[in-house]
């Protein structure tokens, strides 16, 4: 499985990546949800060129889907040579099968509500995925846009979850993702114990445009709170 720490997702030029690089992020995400306000075509020209430049910064290259069919998953995979796929959607546990058999390092995101939530509720969530050799990404739930909605989790409840449900075997550690930002980042990781992160919305200004302050800020927090990459 791919590994990295902070994820910087929706970046859609090679100015974008050479931020996150500069900034200390592993881990660039690149949307290809058409109904996001983060979309990069991925036939386009720019596509190509983020791609080509978190490959050259040795950063991780993730495609973002959100219902897609594997085969076009597949293809996008192979076009721009990403590291790992996301899947954001309704998907199975066998379209995701697909994806792990042709050697495709795949992230599961897990949309939960935003409440107090139980062991049992987040178990439910999860579900089968729980078996499967993904990396699971709480987020939280952001009903039709899917994702990217700038909402938080209730951290203490993923804490609770996190101690009680041992990793399985081949299973990479969870990622925590939903309105994160400089100003929360911090406390996010010290009251939910996450190793690694994922950010959208709380590192633009104004919305959809990624600002080089707010990647840098949010970097540097993960970094003080022990969410470090290696280089
Ligand atoms: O970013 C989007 O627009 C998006 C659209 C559809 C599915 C997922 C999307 N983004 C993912 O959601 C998390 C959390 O976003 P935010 O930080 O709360 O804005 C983001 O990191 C992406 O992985």
């Amino acid at each position: 499985m791919i590994d990295f720490q902070i994820k910087i997702c929706g970046v859609r030029t090679e100015s974008d990546v050479r931020v996150c690089e500069t900034a200390g992020a592993d881990c660039v995400g690149l949307n290809f949800f058409p109904r996001s306000i983060r979309y990069l075509p991925p036939d386009s020209p720019d596509a190509l060129a983020v791609s080509r430049c978190g490959a050259r910064a040795g950063i991780v290259r993730v495609g973002l889907f959100v219902n897609e069919k594997a085969s076009e998953i597949l293809r996008v995979q192979s076009l721009l040579q990403l590291d790992a796929v996301q899947l954001h959607g309704d998907e199975t546990v066998a379209d995701a099968e697909e994806l792990l058999n042709a050697r495709i390092p795949v992230i599961r995101a897990i949309r939960l509500p935003t409440t107090a939530l139980s062991l049992e509720e987040i178990a439910a969530k999860i579900g089968k995925w729980a078996d499967v050799p993904v990396a699971l990404l709480l987020d939280a739930d952001a009903g039709a846009q899917f994702g990217g909605g700038g909402k938080q989790l209730h951290w203490p409840s993923i804490a609770s979850w996190a101690e009680e449900s041992p990793q399985q075997a081949g299973q990479p550690s969870w990622i925590l993702a939903g309105g994160l930002n400089s100003e929360n980042v911090a406390k996010a990781i010290q009251t939910s114990g996450a190793t690694r992160v994922d950010v959208a919305s709380g590192v633009e200004s104004p919305k959809g445009t990624k600002s080089p302050e707010l990647i840098q800020k949010f970097v540097s927090q993960c970094v003080q709170r022990g969410v470090d990459v290696e280089r």
